[in-house]
């Protein structure tokens, strides 16, 4: 059984037909990238899966636990984290308080966790440990509104990763960095390769081709095909959709004309 299914996922927004009978699964510890033309409703599935959209038809499942219907602080306790694009940090507060909170409100007993010298040398010590897996140690005792982008894009990761997720949902984890902090980014998700299934929504194809054990590529809401990196490349479909769209990322048009020439 996958780790993680889309059953016949349906979103309309008025007349509009967004997310067209979507089905999709994710394996446990692979990295499932999904890509797609601007428009082709790679937002709305993200808001479906996490639970800000509700589908019209259809189901999410987690480890076979029925995600559908269920709020999104709900589904990040079924093992659902999603990176919100830097708006689940605390910006006035230090990185370590930042990962601090959020390791508190992943345990049951958060509020007698911070109350005991005990608990909070135990939150102390799970924030420093998660901060070295995210190589955000000398980074520990700054404001996190202060750090630089990509830091700050680091730490969303982090915290997410508090939540000790079966699933990581990366919404363009490399959206507005620069080739240095993209290749951190890079490095840091490929570290996560194995602990956790991760579903990569990214529009830097090199990055995609990169880390992705399979990729699904989305078109006018529907999946038009999934395959490994070389299928992909080599499907004639995805390359009319992407060199014949002017409204496709450069990057995106980019990468497949190097595969195809
Ligand atoms: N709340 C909404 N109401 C009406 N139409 C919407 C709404 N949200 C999205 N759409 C439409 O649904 C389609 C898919 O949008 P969506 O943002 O999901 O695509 P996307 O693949 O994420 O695109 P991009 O990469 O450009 O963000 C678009 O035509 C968009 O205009």
């Amino acid at each position: 059984m996958s780790l993680f299914t889309l059953h016949g996922l349906v979103k309309r927004f008025g007349g509009l037909l967004v997310t067209d009978h979507v089905d999709l699964h994710v394996e446990r510890g692979e990295i499932h990238a999904l890509i797609g033309p601007n428009g082709a409703g790679k937002t709305t599935l993200v808001n479906l899966i996490s639970g800000v959209l509700d589908p019209d038809e259809g189901r999410v499942l987690l480890d076979g636990v029925e995600l559908t219907g269920k709020d999104a602080y709900e589904r990040v306790a079924c093992g659902l984290s999603r990176c919100f694009q830097i708006t689940s940090i605390f910006p006035k507060a230090s990185v370590r308080d930042n990962l601090k909170m959020a390791l508190q409100a992943h345990t049951g007993h958060s509020f007698q966790l911070f109350a005991s010298r005990a608990g909070n040398t135990a939150l102390a010590q799970g924030a420093e440990a998660l901060a070295l897996r995210c190589g955000l140690e000398a980074s520990l005792d700054q404001i996190a509104g202060n750090l630089p982008h990509g830091v700050q894009r680091t730490l969303d990761v982090a915290l997410a990763l508090a939540a000790n997720p079966k699933l990581l949902l990366l919404d363009e984890p490399m959206a507005g960095m620069g080739p240095h902090e993209s290749a951190r980014m890079l490095a840091l998700i490929e570290s996560l390769r194995g602990s956790m299934a991760i579903l990569l929504i990214e529009h830097d194809m090199d990055a995609v081709f990169a880390l992705a054990d399979r990729i699904s590529v989305l078109v006018y809401g529907k999946v038009l095909v999934s395959g490994n990196a070389d299928t992909i490349k080599n499907d004639p479909q995805v390359q009319a959709v992407y060199l014949g769209d002017e409204a496709g990322s450069d990057a995106a048009i980019a990468a497949l004309a190097r595969e195809v020439a």
